[in-house]
């Protein structure tokens, strides 16, 4: 990215195209006969522009999800199946998990860049803030004067609403949320299309939760990347995502529309998890958490994850395991048709089904 394309909307290329295709990835933790299965035949896809929710409580395979489809997941971590697409401004799409690793290293940052869970207190506490994003710009490109470095620092730095003479700003002279900018800042440096951020605002109070948010929601509407937003609180993706995937164990259960999701949950799950945290704003409504916790991954139950705590469980729930597919309402048409449920209540071809949705999941 260069100084002046920060001031001008970048080609978006065409908005609703994939950009990430994630198809069937499986992730082990271990590598012998009793390694944990975290991601089991998970499949999401990421359109150019969009701004894509990921939920779940914590341990659910959110952060394995993203490190896994940036090959960027630490052993014992395992991609023990599936491909993940990513299709470049020209058209051209590649497996990233079969690229090389020269060729890993020429598209990391620039494809596909990641703010870590945490980010903000991996900045170097003896290095001025504009070193550190100079030199992050630096390594990708050798060729450029060190000047010409810091000028981008500078311009990016204001690019995400901090003063670029805070530019020789220490890292412990920055609040939590300007800290939290800086990484934003340097996630952005290299233009990527796809930006993926892991809990990018949990450590922050609500007030800077809101300002980080709305400062991405209008990075993406200026520069046309599309974002994968990761957090436990769903509420706060209402305010920024266009679409949601809720996962539960290692599994994606619910993946639509944002207001969809929210407004009238399909999965017993996502419902549940709506009702865990205060919504931000409109409508209140009543905190009931949901009883019990995940399964162990270790020793996960057959048939669905989600049945031990389920209010509306059956049988056949504790011994099929459901899959991703049309919820029983498709036929409403509109964006009901979009929406995807691994929930057996949505299968009235199932035997032991009446394909009769409880009257809270059938809104
Ligand atoms: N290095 C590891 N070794 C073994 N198991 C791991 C390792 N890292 C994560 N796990 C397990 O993988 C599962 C998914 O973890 P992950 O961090 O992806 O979940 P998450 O949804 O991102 O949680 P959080 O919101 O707390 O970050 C958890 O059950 C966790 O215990």
């Amino acid at each position: 990215m260069t100084a002046s394309t920060l001031d001008v909307p970048a080609p978006t290329g065409t908005v609703g195209e994939p950009v990430l295709e994630i198809e069937n990835l499986s992730v082990d933790y271990g590598y012998t006969d009793d390694a944990t299965h975290v991601l089991r035949d998970v499949s999401l896809t990421l359109h150019r522009g969009e701004v894509l929710g990921l939920a779940g409580e914590s341990g659910c395979g959110k952060s394995t999800l993203a490190y896994a489809a940036t090959r960027l997941l630490p052993p014992p971590g395992l991609i023990t199946s599936g491909s993940v697409h990513f299709t470049g401004r020209d058209g051209q799409r590649t497996d990233v998990l079969r690229q090389s690793d020269a060729e890993l290293r020429a598209s990391r940052w620039q494809d596909t860049a990641i703010v870590f869970q945490g980010a903000m207190n991996s900045l170097n506490p003896v290095y001025r803030i504009g070193r550190q994003i100079a030199d992050g710009i630096l390594a990708h490109r050798p060729g450029m004067r060190r000047k010409e470095a810091w000028d981008q620092a500078a311009s990016l730095l204001e690019m995400v609403g901090i003063n670029a003479d805070r530019l020789r700003d220490f890292p412990h002279q920055l609040s939590g949320g300007m800290r939290q900018r800086v990484m934003i800042a340097m996630a952005l440096a290299l233009d990527p299309q796809v930006l993926i951020m892991d809990e990018p605002t949990t450590a922050l109070d609500v007030v800077m939760q809101r300002q980080i948010v709305e400062e991405i929601a209008d990075l993406r509407e200026r520069l046309g990347f599309s974002v994968v937003f990761i957090t436990h609180d769903v509420s706060l993706l209402i305010e920024i995502a266009d679409r949601i995937a809720i996962m539960y164990a290692g599994d994606i259960v619910e993946d639509a529309g944002a207001q969809d999701v929210y407004r009238r949950p399909r999965h017993p799950y996502s419902a549940a998890l709506l009702h865990s945290f205060p919504p931000l704003r409109g409508e209140r409504r009543e905190l009931t958490g949901i009883p019990g916790s995940p399964p162990d991954m270790q020793k996960m139950p057959p048939g669905c994850p989600f049945a031990p705590r389920c209010a509306h469980v059956t049988d056949v729930c504790r011994q099929v395991r459901p899959v991703l597919g049309p919820t029983a309402l498709a036929d409403r048409g509109g964006r009901e048709a979009e929406r995807s449920v691994a929930c057996h209540l949505h299968d009235a071809d199932l035997e032991g089904i009446d394909g009769t949705l409880p009257a809270d999941l059938a809104r």
